[in-house]
């Protein structure tokens, strides 16, 4: 694979209820630790391959030290990465995520994120440089980014600067000092997460949850020392800004992947179901993009998920993806139909053990048959584009909106102004003729009074000739 994308399956344990439905019958049988038999709806056996696939026995530790641990060392040299788990209700994604709690929970069922969070800090101790932790948490339903450590702000915008790359404006930063503060703050997340969704009246499989962990080494006020020779007798030293390195970590809990048919949606649940797949599927572009290596273009852009993911996924970054699986028959065509199309592997492998051409045929099928897609496939592409026209159409008659409101606004300003301009020119014109009205009648006035005064009396003043 050309990318630092790994795709992982996990199968859970059956449920207690799916025991009591099917007994002890799965809808796979191991192969080995990459590849596993999957019995489709008419009972043909596929094989799949994966970088891993990790059964119903394996601990939590085990998902952990295979997908995360690249992920801890490489952030702490600044490199960033991801991990998501994806897969239906109910699959197992959360308790691979967080295990049956964030706060309490034995070692054994202990989750990636407290795993991940106590690693780096214990990496962290050991390092000799100066270190910052921020803890940010949000979630995004229907399109909206929503801060889970402050619930008031509820629209967050993702913007990208030279300095901080990819970033959610406005977003709660807390700074961390050891894992239990993060832990402590990470429930309480996942608290304001539960209240969100009450006050909504929403299922948290309906959103996806994101944990942004930024590491920071060194600061401006960093410096170190170097020490070099002007000539024989001089040693100058010079103080030298040492460069802050970042490296971010980020873990994804997505939202289910039910089929909208499965569900029997409408209405709210239909928009959810719509928008989750629609996320969903820019993801699976996404890692195909990255992956594959056919695209020169990954369209981070086509949605929020993606676009917070943009510097974490693809290019220096590492990424794992753990698809959850229910391991019961009943769910297996979902389980599989969605994962195969992440699954990158299917084809190189296939390439590897068949000739050229076989596998030219297969792939056809599997296009044909929808189980994987060409992301270059013109249709591909022009649902792309169409997506991406639309969506330029309506920014663009938004903003055609905002500026006819912006001129309908100045122009009322202006008649406002107008009005009052015409109004004081009236209140200075009536009292300019106020005034000299004033002026003649007090001249009328002061003549009608001399001639009351006797012309003698007059003369010394300069009143009259003489
Ligand atoms: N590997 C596992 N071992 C033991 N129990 C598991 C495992 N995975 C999942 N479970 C159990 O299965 C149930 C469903 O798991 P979980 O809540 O993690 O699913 P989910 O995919 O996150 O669902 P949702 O999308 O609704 O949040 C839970 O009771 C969980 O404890």
């Amino acid at each position: 694979m050309s990318s630092n994308v790994s795709v992982c399956v996990r199968f859970r344990p059956l449920s207690h209820k799916e025991r009591k439905a099917n007994g002890d019958k799965v809808c796979f049988k191991r192969l080995d630790s990459e590849s596993f038999v999957f019995k489709d709806e008419r009972e043909e056996d596929v094989i799949f391959s994966f970088d891993k696939v990790f059964y119903e026995d394996v601990q939590q530790s085990d998902v952990y030290n295979f997908l995360a641990v690249p992920i801890v060392s490489d952030a702490i040299n600044g490199i960033n990465g991801t991990i998501i788990t994806y897969g239906q209700t109910g699959a197992g994604k959360t308790y691979s995520m967080e295990g049956p709690s964030i706060l309490h929970c034995n070692e054994q069922k202990t989750g990636l994120v407290q795993r991940v969070v106590d690693e780096l800090f214990v990496c962290l101790g050991s390092s000799a440089s100066m270190w910052t932790v921020k803890l940010s948490m949000v979630e995004i339903y229907l399109e909206k980014v929503r801060d889970l450590l402050d619930l008031s702000k509820d629209n967050l915008q993702i913007k990208e600067s030279k300095t901080q790359g990819i970033y959610i404006s406005g977003a709660t930063e807390i700074s961390i000092l050891n894992s239990s503060e993060a832990l402590e703050n990470l429930s309480q997340g996942i608290a304001n997460r539960a209240v969100g969704e009450t006050q909504m009246n929403l299922a948290s499989s309906r959103s996806h949850c994101i944990y942004i962990f930024s590491v920071q080494f060194g600061s401006t006020s960093d410096e170190s020392w170097i020490s070099y020779a002007v000539n024989q007798d001089c040693l100058k030293q010079v103080s030298i800004l040492a460069k802050a390195t970042t490296g971010k970590i980020i873990l994804v809990d997505l939202a289910g992947s039910e089929k909208v048919e499965k569900t029997g949606a409408e209405g709210r649940v239909l928009d959810e179901a719509k928008t989750i797949n629609k996320s969903l599927s820019a993801l699976g572009n996404v890692i195909n993009a990255l992956t594959t290596g056919k695209q020169n273009h990954v369209p981070y852009r086509d949605s929020k998920l993606t676009r917070i993911l943009q510097d974490s996924l693809g290019g220096n970054s590492r990424a794992a993806l753990l698809c959850c699986c229910s391991p019961s028959p009943s769910n297996a065509p979902e389980s599989l139909t969605k994962h195969i199309k992440a699954s990158p592997k299917i084809i190189p492998e296939l390439r590897l053990s068949l000739k050229e051409e076989d596998v030219d045929l297969l792939e056809e099928l599997f296009l044909q048959e929808g189980i994987i897609f060409d992301p270059n496939s013109i249709s591909d592409i022009d649902l792309v584009c169409q997506d991406t026209a639309t969506e330029e159409i309506s920014l663009l008659m938004q903003a055609v909106g905002e500026l006819k409101e912006t001129v309908q606004e100045l122009t009322d300003e202006n008649e406002m102004l107008r009005r009052d301009l015409e109004a004081a020119l009236e209140i200075a014109a009536q009292a300019q003729l106020g005034a000299a009205a004033a002026s003649a009648s007090a001249a009328a006035r002061s003549r009608a009074l001399l001639d009351f005064v006797p012309a003698a009396l007059r003369r010394p003043f300069g009143f009259v000739p003489d």
